[in-house]
């Protein structure tokens, strides 16, 4: 029997296990949902189990692609075989039959190296397709051993796996992941842990691995679940695969645009605009604002049933600061500033009634004057105040008067609105809009703060959509303003009330409850509380973990995974601390990549507001994606950014050197572009759904560029100017712009390629990509996205970062 045979052979096993374990828990399943149950509590309890077997068969279900890829032999001749999910044989015994990947007795699979082997003699990949194993490969890790006695065999599955054709889907990359990225997926939870790492490094995988390492290793992050912000929502699409491929479900992705729910920017502004808007000063002008709102009145006089009602500023000022006392959000100090101002009203009214009796009883003329012209404007009121205060009033019968007519006051529509108008009810919404639409109100709130020119910046109507960069300033306003629960909780109560009466009446209907004398809930052996029979009923709440935590602005994460994060304003990341305060947080990106208006160009600046975590820093060396001579290429973009920039290892290389396609006036002089090897069967003809009406000679050499890959089967991206996407889209029949990565040819601003990769990638124009704002980042970027081939395509001189490439044959 050959080694392929007997790891065949264990495999087989291994699914024959999970089958069984699939058929136990399909069986399992059909039979907790028959059940009727002896008591309310088993109902209870079969519900908890069908979930648990639920979430079992989904893991099982995920586990059958690539169930088992590696095997470990250690040096006291134990074998462990690694793979996605942990397996154990049947009862009693319970033998180990397969390792979770991130179980500890794994970690010598990823990071055992002769030098240091973990007591692993030979680290086995095995490749399968479907349940086969199409081919095993061993890596011998104990030199000491005698090398005749371990059969080395295959290719490096790493090598096998970066030089796959892209899908347009990321793939998990459990199977091959480095001891560099390894040590990041498993390190310590708590604070924030920036790892920092060229293009193609594996930031994005590694921060993914680490979502499902944690998931699996740390029950606090597996109760909260794990909140993914990644640049964009094509990005999102891209890796959106990685993590269920893991078997791990307990993920929001979601991109720093999408974090309000309910909220859907429509357009980004200008840089200079996003700018001011990310800057952190905007949280002390929108503090300030709303602050603005909080009984800014000096004094106001309060109309009620015809009388009018004094009430000093200093009043209003006292009122406002016990309100905001423990740091109460506007909404919910709201609620006690209006406590306070009505009983100051009630004492007010009240006491305006017994001076009035005394005088009545004083029989001063004027007064008596006084009370007819009351008596005038509203008899009923005056001369039921008067029956309930009595002849003997006092400090005592006028207190017990106050609460009624603190009632009064409440119902009274002139008294609502001057109270709302003291402290109004604010939503984000309305507090932004007031503000940028309010020339006053934003004079005030940025005075000292901002300039006339800045100012000028955030006008806007009041009716404007919402743009890109309101979204973290309306979260830090939701922040500030707080939602007033009070009304909600009562309604709540009522609702579980509600909901335990109707249990009751299920319960009863089935004969599942006896109701004793005193009305206690009795059923065959068990006690069921009106809270757990409430809780029971109102579970109802069938939506995802995602779906609920995507949908609850305040969720609060186990963790949170940043990509791309050296793109993140300042405001942004108040928004995602805001997410998980105990900082907890795995902040990936390049600062080198850094191209947004917002974009930061160290860690330190980006993460120093925010000083009480703790934070950590991790470095990844190698690139994974990009091959040498790709790197080579961009390298004089990178030194032009930064000369002590470290270029990046590459694990691999692949021959083919990136070209430059200069196109003249009359567009590329052949139709043959020689930008690399071709095709073993293809002629270098163009193959590619090219419009003969082109407008112009550009579109039709990146036409032909992009023919030439397609012909060698290459998912290929090209890079282009924001401005000349859609004539580029146009020109190749292609989508423009953020679309379905998995098209043979996608068409992309350097701000949507940012964190995709293609087998072949195409820039179009760098002299226009360089003159954007970081015109140097952008190309570093776009440069640096293919696994395989890199062709610039250009018109007139070529840049000079770009002047040492070879010119390809046109
Ligand atoms: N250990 C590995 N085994 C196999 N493939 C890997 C490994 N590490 C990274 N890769 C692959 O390398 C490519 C680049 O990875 P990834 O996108 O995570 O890099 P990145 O550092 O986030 O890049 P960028 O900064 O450009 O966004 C992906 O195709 C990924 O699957």
């Amino acid at each position: 029997m050959t080694e392929l045979e007997r790891e065949q052979e264990y495999v087989d096993r291994l699914y024959a296990r999970v089958d069984e374990l699939r058929a136990q828990v399909a069986e399992e399943l059909a039979g907790a949902l028959r059940e009727r149950g002896a008591s309310a509590r088993d109902l209870v309890e079969r519900e908890a189990r069908v979930d648990r077997l639920t979430e079992r068969a989904v893991a099982l279900d995920h586990a059958e692609n690539g169930l088992c890829f590696g095997r470990l032999d250690l040096a006291d001749g134990q074998v462990r075989h690694v793979g996605r999910t942990g397996l154990r044989g049947p009862a009693p015994e319970r033998t180990p039959l397969l390792l979770d990947w991130r179980a500890p007795g794994a970690r010598p699979f990823y990071v055992a190296t002769p030098a240091d082997n973990h007591g692993v003699v030979r680290r086995r990949h095995l490749r399968t397709e479907g349940r086969r194993v199409e081919r095993i490969e061993d890596e011998l890790l104990d030199l000491d051993v005698a090398p005749g006695s371990v059969q080395l065999q295959g290719e490096g599955a790493l090598m096998a796996a970066l030089a796959e054709h892209r899908t347009g889907r990321m793939k998990d990359i459990v199977t091959t992941l480095q001891a560099e990225q390894d040590e990041i997926v498993r390190a310590g939870v708590d604070g924030v842990l920036v790892v920092q790492g060229g293009p193609g490094t594996g930031k994005t995988a590694v921060a993914l691995h680490r979502a499902a390492y944690l998931l699996y290793a740390q029950p606090s992050v597996a109760r909260r679940g794990v909140l993914v912000v990644g640049p964009t929502p094509t990005f999102l699409d891209y890796i959106e695969q990685v993590l269920p491929s893991l078997g791990e479900t307990q993920v929001v992705l979601t991109t720093p645009e999408h974090l309000v729910p309910g909220v859907i920017p429509v357009r980004r502004e200008e840089p200079a605009v996003e700018r001011l808007k990310g800057d952190v000063v905007m949280a002390e002008v929108l503090a300030r604002a709303v602050l603005a709102r909080q009984a800014a009145a000096d004094d106001v006089t309060i109309t009620f049933e015809g009388d009018e009602y004094h009430l000093p500023g200093h009043v209003l000022q006292a009122a406002a600061e016990r309100a905001r006392r423990a740091g109460r959000p506007h909404n919910v100090a709201r609620r006690h500033f209006r406590a306070e101002i009505v009983t100051a009203l009630a004492l007010e009214v009240v006491g305006a009634g017994f001076r009035l009796m005394q005088d009545v009883e004083e029989g001063l003329e004027d007064e008596l004057a006084a009370v007819d012209a009351s008596l005038a404007k509203n008899p009923d009121a005056v001369l039921a105040r008067v029956d309930a205060v009595g002849t003997q009033i006092d400090g005592l019968a006028a207190a017990h008067e106050v609460p009624h007519v603190e009632r009064e006051l409440l119902a009274d529509p002139a008294v609502a609105a001057e109270l709302e108008e003291l402290w109004p009810t604010l939503t984000p919404d309305a507090l932004l809009r007031d503000l940028f639409a309010g020339p006053q109100l934003l004079t005030a709130a940025s005075a000292g703060l901002l300039d006339v020119d800045e100012r000028n910046l955030l006008r806007r109507d009041l009716g404007t959509e919402w743009c890109v960069a309101d979204v973290p300033l309306l979260d830090e306003a939701a922040e500030l303003l707080g939602v007033d629960e009070s009304a909600a909780r009562a309604r709540e109560e009522r609702r579980r009330r509600e909901n335990a009466r109707f249990a009751r009446q299920v319960l009863r209907s089935n004969d599942l409850l006896v109701e004793e004398g005193d009305g206690d809930a009795v059923s065959a052996g068990a006690l069921l509380s009106d809270d757990e029979l409430a809780r029971r009923h109102a579970e109802t709440d069938r939506r995802s973990f995602a779906e609920r935590a995507a949908a609850e602005r305040t969720w609060v994460y186990g963790h949170v995974i940043v990509d791309e994060a050296q793109e993140l304003s300042a405001m942004t990341w108040r928004a995602l601390f805001r997410r998980c305060p105990a900082g907890s947080m795995t902040v990936v990106g390049d600062v080198h990549q850094a191209s947004g208006p917002t974009a930061v160009e160290s860690w330190e600046v980006a993460l120093a507001p925010h000083t009480s975590a703790r934070v950590r820093r991790a470095e990844l060396t190698v690139s994974y994606r990009t091959p040498q001579e790709v790197m080579d290429a961009a390298l004089p973009v990178l030194r032009a950014l930064d000369p002590a920039a470290p270029a990046p290892l590459c694990a691999r290389s692949t021959g083919a050197v990136p070209v430059r396609v200069p196109v003249g006036e009359e567009g590329p002089a052949a139709e043959h572009v020689d930008d690399g090897p071709a095709a073993e069967d293809g002629d270098g003809d163009v193959d590619v759904d090219v419009d003969d009406a082109a407008p112009g000679p550009l579109p039709r050499a990146v036409a032909a560029v992009v023919g030439r890959a397609l012909a060698r089967g290459d998912r290929t991206g090209v890079v282009a100017p924001e401005g000349r996407v859609a004539e580029l889209a146009a020109a190749l029949g292609a989508r423009a712009g953020a679309t379905d990565l998995r098209a043979d040819v996608v068409v992309l601003s350097p701000a949507e390629a940012k964190g995709l990769e293609f087998d072949a990638v195409v820039v179009a124009e760098p002299a226009e990509i360089l003159a954007a704002e970081r015109g140097l980042n952008d190309l570093y970027v776009a440069m640096t996205r293919p696994t395989s081939t890199l062709t610039v395509v250009h018109t007139g001189e070529p840049p000079a970062v770009l002047a040492h490439m070879p010119v390809g044959s046109v």
